[in-house]
């Protein structure tokens, strides 16, 4: 999220989270100031992620001590100690490139509160907007990752419907222009998420 009425919308549609990014390459990037705003409009209910890429620890705690964070997202190579050094739950993306890589991340990490499954590609950490063979993932994991890449409006009810997952990321696919939200977009990827977790409960 970058703009105080995209996190107004995702609280109004029930977003578990919303995330707020602070590798500065990114077209997502916000200042430490807009970041401030931007969780302290997250609603009682409403998870406030913020992502960082290979930061240093100072980095991260500058903005722990200045931004109402709840958890924090590494979606780059960081290692387990370096995750777990800041007193907050974490979450740590892994980019799936085969079966072995993916399998050997998810044992190394397995401390983390939640793991998240994006594509890899190389050069780009993450927001690719591409998707990654969802049959990598080992069976016994599906219920407790948090699936992320490429997902949109069109594709998430197949993939909601097919994997389980404990939950889905989504930045790209609901997006008018690089880094603003679309409100029509962020509706519909809800309302697919709700339609398939509803043909579960009756399944
Ligand atoms: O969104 C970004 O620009 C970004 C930059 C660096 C690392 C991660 C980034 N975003 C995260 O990537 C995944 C997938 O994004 P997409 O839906 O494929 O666009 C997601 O977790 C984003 O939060």
């Amino acid at each position: 999220m970058t703009r105080p009425a995209d996190v107004e919308m995702a609280d109004h549609l029930g977003a578990d989270a919303i995330g707020i990014n602070f590798y500065p390459p990114s077209p997502r990037a916000v200042s430490i100031e807009m970041a401030a705003e931007l969780a302290d409009l997250a609603g009682a209910f409403c998870t406030r992620v913020a992502l960082f890429v290979n930061p240093d620890q100072d980095e991260v705690r500058r903005v722990l001590e200045r931004v109402s964070i709840d958890v924090i997202q590494f979606h780059g190579d960081e290692s387990p100690e370096f995750c777990q050094g800041f007193n907050k739950p974490w979450i740590k993306a892994l980019r799936v490139r085969d079966s072995a890589s993916l399998e050997a991340d998810l044992e190394r990490y397995r401390d983390a509160q939640t793991l998240l499954l994006d594509a890899y590609k190389p050069g780009q950490p993450g927001g690719t907007g591409e998707t990654f063979n969802w049959q990598l993932i080992p069976e016994r994991w599906r219920s407790s990752i948090v699936l992320a890449g490429g997902l949109g409006p069109a594709n998430v009810f197949e993939a909601v419907s097919t994997l389980r997952p404990l939950g889905v990321d989504v930045s790209g696919g609901i997006e008018a222009a690089k880094g603003e939200k679309s409100p029509d977009k962020m509706t519909e990827f809800v309302r697919q998420v709700r339609l398939a977790d509803a043909q579960r409960e009756t399944a």
